[in-house]
């Protein structure tokens, strides 16, 4: 397959995630490229699959995610499968994973005409400058994985159950 992974990162920690998600690809599903998205210029015209994640801060998708759904919706919109996540929350609280989900919800309801394969949110980690020991870290890299091999099998058009066709309102 022809994969490409682009992410929307500050800190770093999204990229993080996206290489994991790029190493899962590959391994099951051969060629896999990642890229920052703002540096994702070409069409995507022939990509079997497209995965992008982004950082929420204040509410919102990083702006790179926003841009890079913007330059390539004609792409999108001819049938290139996309995939999405956003990062994140930084505590076990459901209500701060209610409302990243509500953010990104919020920021894919602006592209309706977008019909992600998957849409997802992952636990997200503090900014560097926290001393080391005090930094929160809620990636759960299982999941992570798990949620790679969720794609590919979206992408090849066998739904799981529970999952997500397009962005909800909030997944509860
Ligand atoms: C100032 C600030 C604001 C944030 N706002 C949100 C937010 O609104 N929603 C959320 O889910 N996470 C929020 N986060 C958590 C970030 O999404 C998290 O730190 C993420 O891992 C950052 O990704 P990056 O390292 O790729 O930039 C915020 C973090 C900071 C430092």
């Amino acid at each position: 397959m022809d994969i490409l992974v682009a992410y929307a990162t500050k800190n770093g920690s999204t990229q993080q995630v996206a290489e994991a998600i790029a190493a899962a690809l590959r391994e099951h599903a051969g060629d896999t490229e990642l890229h920052a998205a703002r540096q994702v210029r070409e069409s995507l015209a022939g990509r079997d699959l497209v995965v992008l994640g982004g950082a929420l801060y204040s509410g919102r998708w990083h702006r790179d995610a926003h841009r890079f759904l913007k330059q390539h919706r004609p792409e999108l919109t001819a049938g290139v499968p996309i995939a999405v996540f956003g990062m994140g929350p930084r505590s076990d609280d459901k209500d701060a994973w209610r409302h990243a989900r509500a953010q990104l919800d919020r920021a894919l309801a602006k592209r309706n005409w977008l019909t992600p394969v998957a849409v997802t949110v992952f636990g997200g980690v503090d900014p560097p400058g926290r001393r080391k020991r005090h930094r929160r870290d809620m990636r759960d890299w299982d999941a992570i994985r798990n949620w790679a091999q969720l794609v590919l099998n979206q992408a090849h058009g066998r739904p799981e159950p529970n999952s997500l066709q397009r962005a909800q309102p909030t997944d509860g």
